[in-house]
């Protein structure tokens, strides 16, 4: 809220009347909250593990499905139409691969999400039935910032991870965008090019800090779901319980433990 003050006041003075402007403003306290994440925070330490990697990648898939799906379906809306960049920006097809080459073949069948990624994508969705011009405020999200912090993440996460080739880490390659700095011009400006009356312009606004709770949600739930995974898999080990012997289904029933305790604490609350 305190956000969306600062960038309405700031109209006529240093932020401008431009909606990208106004945006990066309104939502500048988010972002130094999603890069403090715990998740982020072992990104920039150079600490992302695996584990880590492929959860988060289980998420970011369902994400960009539903916003590529809803972007698809209405991009010849008014508000869509200017930022509706396809042949240089969707992720599922990269997100599909480098998925499959760390789950395999059956990668559909390996699907581990906390309950914040479903809320996530059940917002995407509704505002894609109701009110697509809100998809504007997650799209700039997403998609500037994979242009942005994102091209450091990529490095980091082959450099941490020990990949000695791109593959497994295609979300982060933008083939059909040369310049990233370039591209995120074209694309504010675009997003400028898009009417909106004042209250439309606050609603985007506001629904542009939504996307980074929801994002900052996604993150806090999977590391969660983390801790209680290796709290699982030490119990497993330390009581002898039956657990299937393979490091991937180790990993799997962790997992599924986690996100049963994880979906049933924030659905009971
Ligand atoms: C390790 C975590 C992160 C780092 C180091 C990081 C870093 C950066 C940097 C350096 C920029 C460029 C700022 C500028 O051009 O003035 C940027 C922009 C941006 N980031 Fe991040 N970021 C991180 C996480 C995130 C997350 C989690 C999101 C949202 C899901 C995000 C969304 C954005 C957006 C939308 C922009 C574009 C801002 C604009 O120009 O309007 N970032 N980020």
């Amino acid at each position: 809220m305190e956000n969306m003050k600062s960038a309405r006041k700031n109209d006529t003075g240093e932020v401008g009347s431009d909606l990208s402007e106004q945006i990066k403003a309104a939502t500048k306290n988010n972002h130094v909250r999603a890069e403090n994440t715990q998740l982020m925070l072992s990104y920039q330490k150079g600490q992302i593990t695996m584990t880590e990697y492929k959860v988060l990648l289980c998420s970011l898939y369902e994400i960009y499905q539903a916003l590529e799906e809803e972007l698809d379906t209405n991009a010849s809306h008014p508000a869509v139409a200017p930022i509706y960049f396809p042949q240089e920006l969707a992720r599922v097809n990269s997100l599909q691969s480098d998925r499959e080459h760390f789950f395999g073949s059956d990668w559909r069948k390996k699907v581990i999400v906390p309950a914040a990624t479903h809320r996530y994508t059940q917002r995407i969705r509704q505002i894609g039935r109701e009110n697509p011009m809100l998809l504007v405020s997650h799209a700039y999200t997403r998609y500037l910032g994979d242009l942005s912090g994102g091209q450091v993440l990529g490095k980091i996460t082959q450099k941490s991870l020990g990949l000695s080739s791109k593959e497994g880490i295609s979300f982060f390659s933008f083939p059909g965008v040369s310049s990233p700095n370039r591209f995120k011009q074209l694309y504010r400006s675009r997003m400028n090019s898009i009417e909106l009356t004042e209250q439309e312009r606050a609603e985007v606004l506001e629904e542009a800090v939504s996307a980074f709770e929801f994002n900052i949600q996604v993150f806090d739930d999977l590391q969660k779901m983390l801790s209680v995974t290796a709290e699982a898999v030490d119990q497993s080990k330390s009581r002898t319980v039956n657990f299937p012997s393979s490091p991937i289904m180790h990993f799997t029933m962790g997992l599924c433990v986690a996100v049963a305790t994880i979906g049933m604490g924030i659905y009971l609350m």
